[in-house]
């Protein structure tokens, strides 16, 4: 399975953010997607997303050759900012969540299976969620992204706010989850996206372009990396 965009585009009034980008993205990979403060990042996966309307463009899956579009549920996107219904407990919203998407969840666990996993406290599963902390509510988002599997996986700085243990687990989850979908992870932590990315992607003058690690070592591509992103003048 392939992801592709090709012409995207999208400005707003007088700033063109994404400049007719073309890029396939590839089956079992994670992303690294690195931008200046403004870059476009965001706003690249919004329009994936579908949450914000691109100028113009288009963006499809590519399976054994044939061609198909994006349907809402290929795309799981975790944003920065965690959206939860602050209204509900943990464990109600997860319920919620697994009834409405029974059909399509396979082998599903136990609620409380799923919040040992995400090593959310017994005592924190039956408070609000606007009681939650950033980092809680943020892992309740990435699991509910999680669960339904989706084909393509947009992480816009996930990792930020989780504690330095919770944050390990999940580089280690999203590593056991890489295969049959594509993960992009947008991060301004250099060293977390070399950590855990198969390829790092800089979003760069509205457009995406991978950064070859060839032969350099892992220094010198960090400073090929740097390099490359302060080219990005109008950041
Ligand atoms: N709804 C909007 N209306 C007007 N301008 C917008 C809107 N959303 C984003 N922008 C502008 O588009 C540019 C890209 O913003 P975006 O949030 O996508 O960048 P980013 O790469 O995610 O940045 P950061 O790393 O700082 O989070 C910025 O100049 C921003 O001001």
């Amino acid at each position: 399975m392939n992801f592709v965009i090709e012409h995207l585009s999208k400005r707003f009034e007088l700033k063109t953010v994404l400049r007719d980008i073309d890029f396939t993205f590839q089956e079992g990979k994670i992303y690294g997607l690195l931008g200046r403060n403004g870059a476009g990042k965001t706003t690249l996966f919004n329009c994936l997303n579908r949450d914000m309307k691109a100028d113009g463009g288009t963006f499809y899956l590519e399976e054994d050759g044939v061609r198909r579009d994006v349907a809402a549920e290929d795309i799981g996107y975790v944003l920065s900012t965690p959206t939860v219904p602050e209204f509900l407990t943990g464990r109600e919203f997860l319920k919620f969540f697994l009834d409405i998407n029974r059909a399509s969840i396979q082998s599903p666990k136990s609620l409380d299976e799923y919040f040992d996993w995400m090593s959310i406290a017994p005592e924190d599963r039956d408070k609000l969620l606007k009681d939650y902390s950033h980092g809680m509510k943020n892992k309740m988002q990435m699991l509910v992204n999680i669960i339904a599997q989706p084909k393509i996986l947009l992480l816009d700085e996930p990792l930020t706010s989780l504690d330095v243990v919770v944050a390990e687990e999940m580089k280690q989850l999203l590593r056991s989850l890489k295969d049959g979908r594509i993960t992009l992870f947008s991060t301004h932590i250099l060293d977390l996206a070399l950590d855990l990315c198969d390829e790092i992607v800089l979003l760069s003058h509205g457009t995406l372009e991978v950064v070859e690690k060839s032969n350099l070592d892992d220094r010198e591509f960090k400073e090929r990396i740097i390099a490359a992103l302060k080219e990005e003048t109008y950041a």
